[in-house]
């Protein structure tokens, strides 16, 4: 049985899809009220008021999902999720819609004061003169990012008339010219706009970005909107422009504390505001809702999710297609892993054939991973192998050949160690399934499973026998055995496949045969 815990308020309706699920047990509770069974749930939902911390995660040590049900994720720490190999995703576009429109009521109601008028008219006041605005006809509208909220915001401003000046340092200008937009600087679009909302995550770099030097780069009279996060438009440093009148108004849906409690900025009249309602609808909700439970579903049920923010977002074709080669990946990192059974600094991944023209990047995570297991107590996955990687000051690459072997596609790993390198490669035969074809420069031809014992001998008559004669007296059963040689009278080897792992006992045994190098247990 799964657990989920939803932590804030989410669309019930949209939770259907987990509901509908007889492996999924759902339990609706804040988290300090779910603090006793923190530690059995697997996955959590949450909103923006969960606050996913570094101390909650280790609180939840079966988690392996966390839900955001709306875009921006600066409620998780993400860094500590991947840390510990949590999936996080969120629901990119189930609110941009409702987001985009809240922004363009927003900037109607800025321009034409309707927040003020109304509590004027509540008042029993009719005062038609105090409430001259501006129309958007004719206007400049400056967007600063220009992602999926952004754009829509644009659309909108076109049908108003506006011309709209957009930065945003990731946009082409084909994209551009399709939305009908003219792409700027920063400070073209600072020093031209009537009116700029920002449309950014809150980053580094957008933390504070109309701050004093650019907010004193803009039009006297400018009006200026934010429904991304606070914190973009700098809320203390904004107060004088206020006061000398440069900036006309502001409209805020986010700040930088929420709530921001009495903050000095409410007390402005030309300061219109929301708590935070950018996605507040019953469409958004609904689809955001929806959005991540069918990707927690998808994720329980081993399918691929396509809206991690930590891992390759992956469509189901290509997954389809990358499955097998995920798989083998795996397999030849856990056994390159026990085989190279020393300090290692560097891995070199090669795909050649069919698998080199997939998306390699999830391959090669998951063969990371596999590496890393035998090695790292903790989880370590395809969302946090590259970082347990570096932590364990191991690097690795990702390469492209033309040289198949002979098969349609195969995937080389070379291990560098301390005073040792090791090659393995294994190929996707579809319908037979994964073989290694190469190991330890022997060419030689086995499946990747179960209890693997290898051994590495002379080249000498007799040796199977005398191999046979040992696992037969501790009682230990091959189901398979494949050989392979450099050269006859060389370096040769063994890999069988046994019943059940061999003990101790055994491998000494084996290796008190003459002519016996090296034997190794490899479970794979
Ligand atoms: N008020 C609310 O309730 C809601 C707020 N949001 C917030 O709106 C913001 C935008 O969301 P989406 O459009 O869905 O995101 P998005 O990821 O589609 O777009 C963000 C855009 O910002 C651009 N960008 C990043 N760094 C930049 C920089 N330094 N300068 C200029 N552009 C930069 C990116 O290239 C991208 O095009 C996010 O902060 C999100 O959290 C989203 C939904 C609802
Ligand atoms: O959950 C909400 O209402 C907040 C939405 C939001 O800010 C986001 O999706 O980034």
């Amino acid at each position: 049985m799964v657990r989920v815990l939803v932590s804030d308020a989410i669309s019930e309706e949209g939770l259907a899809p987990l509901r509908t699920s007889a492996h999924i047990d759902i339990v609706q509770k804040n988290v300090s009220e779910a603090e006793d069974e923190l530690h059995t749930f697997d996955a959590l939902l949450v909103r923006s008021a969960t606050k996913v911390t570094e101390e909650l995660l280790a609180k939840m040590p079966k988690l392996k999902i966390v839900g955001r049900a709306g875009v921006g994720v600066d409620n998780i720490d993400v860094d500590a999720a991947t840390k510990r190999g949590i999936v996080v995703i969120n629901a990119p576009n189930g609110n941009t819609i409702s987001a985009a429109e809240h922004t363009f009521a927003m900037m109607a109601a800025l321009v034409r004061r309707i927040p003020q008028a109304h509590i004027s008219v509540k008042s029993r006041e009719w005062n038609r003169s105090a409430f001259v605005g501006n129309e958007l006809f004719g206007k400049k509208l400056g967007i600063i990012g220009f992602g999926r909220i952004g754009s829509e915001v644009a659309k909108r401003a076109r049908a108003f008339g506006m011309t709209v000046h957009v930065f945003d340092p990731f946009l082409t200008k084909e994209r551009a010219e399709k939305l009908g937009v003219s792409i700027h600087s920063l400070d073209e679009v600072l020093a031209v706009a009537d009116i700029i909302t920002v449309h950014t995550p809150l980053t580094k770099e957008t933390r504070g970005l109309l701050g004093t030097e650019n907010l004193a780069k803009t039009k006297k009279g400018v009006y200026l909107i934010n429904c991304a996060r606070g914190g973009i438009i700098d809320e203390q440093t904004l107060i004088p422009f206020l006061e000398s009148g440069h900036v006309a108004g502001v409209a805020l849906d986010v700040f930088e504390q929420e709530p921001p409690g009495d903050h000095p900025l409410l007390a402005f009249d030309n300061v219109i505001v929301t708590p935070h309602l950018g996605a507040s609808t019953v469409e958004a909700q609904l689809n955001v809702a929806t959005q991540v439970a069918e990707e927690l579903l998808h994720f329980f049920e081993g399918q691929p999710v396509t809206s991690s923010i930590n891992l390759p977002a992956l469509s189901k074709d290509v997954y389809e297609k990358i499955q097998a080669f995920y798989h083998l990946g795996r397999k030849l990192g856990l056994i390159a892993s026990q085989f190279m059974n020393i300090p290692v600094q560097e891995l070199s991944v090669t795909y050649a054939g069919t698998v080199a023209d997939l998306e390699t990047t999830y391959i090669t995570r998951s063969l990371l991973a596999g590496f890393l297991r035998p090695r790292v107590a903790s989880t370590v996955n395809e969302v946090n192998a590259a970082m347990v990687a570096k932590e364990r000051g191991i690097t690795y690459g990702e390469k492209f050949s033309d040289e198949t072997h002979g098969y349609a596609n195969c995937i080389s790993l070379t291990v560098h160690g301390e005073n040792k390198t090791f090659t393995i490669k294994g190929t996707h035969v579809p319908n037979y399934g994964d073989r290694i074809v190469h190991f330890d420069g022997v060419t030689i031809d086995f499946a990747p499973e179960g209890h693997l014992l290898y051994i590495q001998h002379h080249d000498r008559p007799g040796m199977i026998g005398k191999v046979g004669n040992v696992l037969g007296a501790h009682n230990v059963n091959i189901a398979t055995m494949q050989v392979g040689r450099q050269e006859a009278g060389g370096k040769a080897m063994m890999i069988l496949s046994l019943d059940k792992p061999v003990d101790d006992a055994v491998l000494k045994a084996l290796a008190q045969i003459d002519d016996i190098e090296t034997v190794k247990r490899l479970e794979a």
